[in-house]
């Protein structure tokens, strides 16, 4: 009899991360994700007139490791750098904010660096698992609609940690560590502006009440959409007050706060998108790694075991894949 797959709970970039650790390794795996396709919050949205970064909008490479492997990937074209006209808005106050830090986006939008991890590895879409229970040596999963997965040898929960405490109930120390991370929301809204808009702003950081970040699509490279986007974000306190507001209401009243901070007029925009990221980022960052019971055979990663960034998730599924290879 082939030996059991390694089960992942969670298509993000710590999910898929780890799961090409453990491939690379000689491990089998088998990934499932309660969305339809893979990226979790390094999603972007194809629309007709083009695609946009909905979460994640660029990342920084500090750790040597993630240098490494973004290389790889800036290799076979999967990301690339990013260097907008940056701007800083404080007090209603816009000005130039130029740094030297670099930053990359994935190519030709965020989502391409998750569809590429991916490769042709094992996954089953749309499915939530809501039950990760183990046998005398083997576990199961358990989805929303009650059907049975498995058996695995081991399991991964690499979901966003509020989300990850119910399927790591089998290890309730590590249920109760997931259990203390508080996530921030974020709403996002994309805008798109059928004739550009005549700014120099590309991205900008803003300290003001309501927005947080806002960054043109089209300058990011690969990016080919025919209207001019825009993605906004809400600071985590404003969106958190306006938490179940309406859609609509949110896009109007991010859709002001922009108007009122860019330095030239804005026309009504022909596309309006809002999203709202429940879980977008940890309160806090944190120095875990990943969490494990190895005697178990239960793991789990994500940007909440380090920092709520893109090279956070990807060190922490590493970490994960990691402890679980130690332990073979
Ligand atoms: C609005 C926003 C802006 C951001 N901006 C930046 C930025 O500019 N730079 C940066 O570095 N980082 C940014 N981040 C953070 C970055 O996106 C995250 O740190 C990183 O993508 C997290 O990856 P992850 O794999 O840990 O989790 P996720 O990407 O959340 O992946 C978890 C996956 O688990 C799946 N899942 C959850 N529960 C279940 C279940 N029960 N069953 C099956 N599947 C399940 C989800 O569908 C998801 O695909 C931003 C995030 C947001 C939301
Ligand atoms: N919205 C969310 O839920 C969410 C947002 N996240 C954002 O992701 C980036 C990533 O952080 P990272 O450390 O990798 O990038 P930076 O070094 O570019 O930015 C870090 C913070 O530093 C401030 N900053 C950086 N450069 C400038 C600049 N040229 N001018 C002004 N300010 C700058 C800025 O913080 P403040 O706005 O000053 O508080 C950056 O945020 C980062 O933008 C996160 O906000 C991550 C996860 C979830």
């Amino acid at each position: 009899m082939s030996k059991a797959p390694i089960a992942i709970i969670g298509t993000g970039i710590a999910g898929l991360s780890a799961a090409q650790a453990l491939h690379t390794a000689g491990q089998a795996v088998q990934l499932f994700d309660k969305s339809r396709r893979c990226g979790g919050r390094t999603a972007s949205k194809q629309i007709e007139s083009g695609s946009f970064d909905l979460g994640a909008q660029y990342f920084t490479a500090r750790d040597r490791r993630f240098r490494e492997a973004l290389q790889h990937w800036q290799e076979e074209g999967w990301a690339a750098p990013w260097s907008p006209n940056l701007y800083l808005s404080r007090a209603g106050q816009l000005e130039p904010s130029t740094d030297e830090q670099a930053r990359w986006v994935g190519t030709p939008q965020m989502a391409s660096i998750a569809r590429a991890l991916l490769g042709d590895l094992p996954v089953t879409f749309s499915c939530r698992i809501t039950e990760a229970f183990r046998g005398e040596e083997l576990w199961t999963l358990v989805d929303a609609d009650g059907a049975s997965h498995g058996p695995f040898s081991h399991v991964i929960v690499a979901t966003p940690a509020p989300q990850a405490s119910a399927l790591l109930a089998a290890a309730p120390k590590l249920a109760a560590v997931a259990a203390s991370v508080a996530m921030e929301p974020t709403w996002a809204v994309a805008l798109g502006f059928a004739t550009p808009l005549p700014t120099q702003v590309e991205g900008c950081f803003v300290q003001d009440d309501a927005l947080d970040w806002l960054a043109r699509e089209r300058s990011k490279p690969g990016r080919n959409g025919h209207l001019d986007t825009w993605v906004l974000h809400a600071t985590n306190s404003w969106s958190r007050q306006h938490l179940d507001l309406s859609k609509e209401a949110v896009s109007e009243q991010l859709l002001g706060a922009f108007a009122e901070l860019i330095d030239c007029v804005v026309p009504a925009p022909e596309f309006t998108l809002a999203h709202r990221w429940l879980y977008a980022r940890p309160a806090q960052p944190h120095e875990w790694g990943a969490l494990a019971d190895a005697g178990l055979g239960l793991y789990a990663c994500g940007d909440w075991c380090l920092s709520g960034r893109v090279e956070g998730a990807w060190l922490s599924g590493q970490e994960a894949a990691r402890r679980l290879l130690e332990h073979l």
